[in-house]
Formats: structure tokens, C-alpha cells, sequence
């Protein structure tokens, strides 16, 4: 199906309304400043920042380790289950309000764990607050673990191993955390063991690091999608496979724009990934972090790049081609697009 013509004026509108998925956000990243200190003054953390505005402002980042440092330390106020539940409730009824129909949320169990929360606590709360977002907004949402490519394999083979006695919870597995010296290949055994288990592979890469992690990711972990992997464009043949084989690109404009992956949003490259034929989809990342939720990433750049609604479509079926969701979801979900679409031609 073709999408009908849209003027131009219509099209920020169309962007918020229309249906779509988002796959690729770190749940830990949606803790809002304000969230940070409910939290830490509910369960008796101390915070090295005064107020929710001082907070705000260290958010000034120059690369990807200056984001992380800031971003665990926020981490630190979740204890309690109830906390995780919140946390993943606040996202979703907000992203269901965005009309995001379905999210597959990244979580990162190690940064919890080593502060003595069980992995039980961890899951439970998120888990609950997904199946709740179902029941109450209509969003489907699923859960994949990340590990921490900063730490080794055996300990990823330890939190695999605390995770396994909730495996109905989770769909998938991930990897993230500071990526130029963690290579996909440090982490080989780990995800073979998962691919056993019968779990979905993601795992970022190409974000700082080169094509050759992309590569790596692929053909090492069974990456199904590749988290970021905007790096691809400096390699050619990366770029050819990754267009044939429909390897799905889950892409965060503002994350890129904010740790300076990008000099501007004018310049990031999304359209011609897309223009290239590979599967792009845009995400918010760790949206409290990164100045906007999925939507808010549309809007800027489509704004800074001059996109069309033809982009628009295409980035929305691709984010239900790339989710795990079963056929007759994404079915519906084309449907519900068309429709969106429609309605905005006829306005
Ligand atoms: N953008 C990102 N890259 C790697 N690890 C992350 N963890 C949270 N956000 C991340
Ligand atoms: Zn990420």
C-alpha cells in the first residue's frame, strides 16, 4: 500500500498521530529528574545535587561515557519493587498518550544488582508495570536484558543465570554500556548460550564504535537488530548487507545529537539510511535524558532534516517489521496506520 498525499503543513501532526513502535529505550533512561528525587527522598538516598533544577543541569554531555556517568548514579534511587513499577508506568501510560502501540523496553539488571536489589525485585516491578500498560492503555510491551559490555562475560553469564528463573518475563537479550574497547566478540559465549535459550538478540552498535562492532554484532551474537548503527555509512559493504538481509537499525536522533555523535541533527544521517533501503526506526533512547520522547524525536528530525510524509510511513512500518510482536499485531497496526494517514489527507 502506498500512503496518500499529505500536505506538508499537516505533517507535524501526522507524526504525533500516527501509530508506531518503539524499540530501542533503556527504561532506566525515562527516570525524570523529578521522578530522581521522589525516589531518593521515598527510600532515604542521598543525591550529590540540591534540587531537580541543579540535576537538570549537569545533563551536558560530550560523549557517551560523560551520559553513563550520570546515568547509573540516577539508577542508584531504585530499591524497591514498587520503584521499578512506577518507573516503567510512568513511560508507558506517557508513550501511550504518543501513540506508541507497542515498546520493547531494555533493561539493565547489573547496575541494580550490584547494589544488592535481587534481579526478583527488578523484574517483577517492570514485568507488572507492562502487563498493567496492557490492560489499561491498549500498549503492548515487552522486556529485553541488557548486559553491561563495560563488565566481563562471566558476569553477564551470572546475571543470565539470575534472570533464567523469570524467563517468561523477557523476550530478549541486549548489550550496552560504553562501547569503543567492549566488542561484540568479548561477549560470544554469553549470547550463544541465549540463542539457545531461544531468546531475541539485539545489541548496540556503530553508536561511537566502528562498522567492524556492527559486523562483529551480526555475525558473532546473531544480533536480529542493531541498536544505533549509524556508523554503518562508512562501510560500503556493511551498508549492502545490512539493505538485503533487512537488518533493522533502531536509531535515537536526540541521543546522537546530545553525546555529539552527530555535530547537528541537520546532519544526522537517518534519511539517507533510509533512502538506502535499510530499515530505520526512530526511538528516544533514555528520553528524560536526551531532551524528548519518541514523538519529540520525530518532530526534530524530521524538522532539521526536511523528511517527508513518504519517510514518515516508512519509518512506521518499519518499526513494526522490526519488533518482535507477533504477524497479526503488526497487521493491525498497518491498518491503524493507514487510517491515521487518511485522516490526516482528508483535514
Ligand atoms: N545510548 C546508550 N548507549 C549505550 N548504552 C546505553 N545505556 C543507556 N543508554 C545507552
Ligand atoms: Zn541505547
Amino acid at each position: 500500500m502506498k500512503p496518500p498525499t499529505i500536505a506538508p503543513d499537516r505533517l507535524p501532526a501526522l507524526l504525533a498521530a500516527m501509530p508506531k513502535a518503539e524499540l530501542h529505550m533503556h527504561i532506566e533512561g525515562s527516570l525524570e529528574p523529578e521522578m530522581i528525587f521522589a525516589l531518593a527522598a521515598r527510600n532515604g538516598v542521598a543525591l550529590p545535587y540540591a534540587s531537580v533544577d541543579e540535576l537538570r543541569r549537569a545533563y551536558a554531555f560530550s560523549d557517551l561515557q560523560s551520559f553513563l556517568d550520570i546515568y547509573y548514579q540516577g539508577a542508584s534511587v531504585l530499591l524497591k519493587e514498587e520503584d521499578f513499577y512506577d518507573m516503567a508506568q510512568a513511560y508507558l501510560s506517557r508513550v501511550a498518550a504518543e501513540n506508541i502501540v507497542h515498546a520493547e523496553i531494555f533493561f539493565d539488571p547489573q547496575t541494580h544488582t550490584a547494589r544488592g536489589v535481587s534481579m526478583e525485585t527488578v523484574i517483577r516491578g517492570l514485568s507488572r508495570a507492562c502487563a498493567d500498560a496492557r490492560a489499561r492503555h491498549g500498549i503492548s510491551a515487552a522486556l529485553i536484558l541488557c548486559f553491561l559490555r563495560h563488565l566481563s562475560e562471566e558476569e553477564a553469564f551470572e546475571t543470565l543465570e539470575a534472570a533464567l528463573p523469570f524467563r517468561e518475563h523477557f523476550i530478549g537479550v541486549g548489550l550496552d554500556s560504553s562501547e569503543v574497547g567492549h566488542p561484540p566478540s568479548k561477549f560470544a559465549r554469553v549470547f550463544a548460550r541465549c540463542r539457545e535459550l531461544g531468546l531475541h538478540i539485539v545489541a548496540h552498535a556503530g553508536e561511537e564504535g566502528p562498522p567492524d562492532y556492527i559486523w562483529q554484532a551480526l555475525d558473532l551474537l546473531g544480533a536480529e537488530r542493531i541498536d544505533h548503527g549509524v556508523q554503518a555509512v562508512h562501510d560500503a559493504a556493511l551498508m549492502a548487507r545490512l539493505a538485503a538481509e533487512r537488518v533493522p537499525l533502531t536509531v535515537c536522533p536526540l541521543s546522537n545529537q546530545k553525546l555529539r555523535v552527530f555535530p547537528d541533527l541537520a546532519n544526522h544521517n537517518l534519511k539517507s539510511l533510509l533512502d538506502a533501503g535499510l530499515c530505520a526506526t526512530v526511538n528516544s533512547d533514555d528520553p528524560a535524558y536526551f531532551g524528548g520522547y519518541v514523538n519529540d524525536n520525530f518532530r526534530a528530525v524530521f524538522a532539521a532534516t526536511g523528511m517527508t510524509a513518504r519517510h514518515a510511513w516508512q519509518l512506521a512500518l518499519n518499526s513494526f517489521e522490526a519488533s518482535f510482536a507477533p504477524a497479526a499485531d503488526q497487521a493491525r497496526w498497518r491498518d491503524q496506520l493507514g487510517e491515521a494517514f487518511e485522516r490526516a489527507a482528508a483535514a
